[in-house]
């Protein structure tokens, strides 16, 4: 993952209207894409920051991870999400070197991106996305 930018910051939200509403204004920027994931069972909504961006993730439902994480821990920030080359070699890289990698194939995320997970406990209570641009 050497020299690769941080892609996003993924926040985990309760109300993602509400939140688009704080950003727009915390940012002075508007929200330039809402896409729901349904694979993940969330609604993204990103902004621009520079180079990275700032996805706030809402759930669709009951069973989703963030409203899971929500529940558990409350609003706030979810996941650090690096963007690479080549997922499937950094996947393989990446489990060599001993990390949780939380599935065995990546799979589609926003943008059509290819994303998979690495668990926190293995990152000092971070969870860590990789993705690909396709
Ligand atoms: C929009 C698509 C895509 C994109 O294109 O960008 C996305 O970003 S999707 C984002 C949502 N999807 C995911 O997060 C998928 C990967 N996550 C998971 O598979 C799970 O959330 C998990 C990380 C494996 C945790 O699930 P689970 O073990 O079922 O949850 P627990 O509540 O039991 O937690 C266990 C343990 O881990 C801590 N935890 C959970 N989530 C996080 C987190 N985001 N950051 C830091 N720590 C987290 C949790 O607190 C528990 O710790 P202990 O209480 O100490 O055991
Ligand atoms: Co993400």
């Amino acid at each position: 993952m050497a020299n690769k930018h941080i892609d996003h910051i993924g926040i985990a939200v309760k109300d993602l209207e509400k939140a688009i509403a704080t950003y727009e204004k915390l940012l002075g920027t508007e929200c330039y894409k809402q896409e729901e994931v349904e694979s993940q069972k969330v609604n993204t909504a990103f902004f621009k920051t520079g180079e990275s961006k700032i996805e706030l993730l809402g759930a669709t439902a009951d069973d989703s991870v963030i409203a899971k994480y929500v529940e558990k821990k409350g609003e706030g920030m979810h996941h650090v999400a690096f963007e690479v080359e080549d997922i499937h070699a950094e996947m393989k890289r990446l489990r060599k070197e001993g990390f949780t990698v939380l599935s065995d194939e990546p799979s589609r995320g926003a943008d059509n991106k290819l994303v998979a997970f690495v668990h926190p406990k293995d990152n000092n209570g971070v969870l860590v996305e990789i993705c690909q641009s396709t």
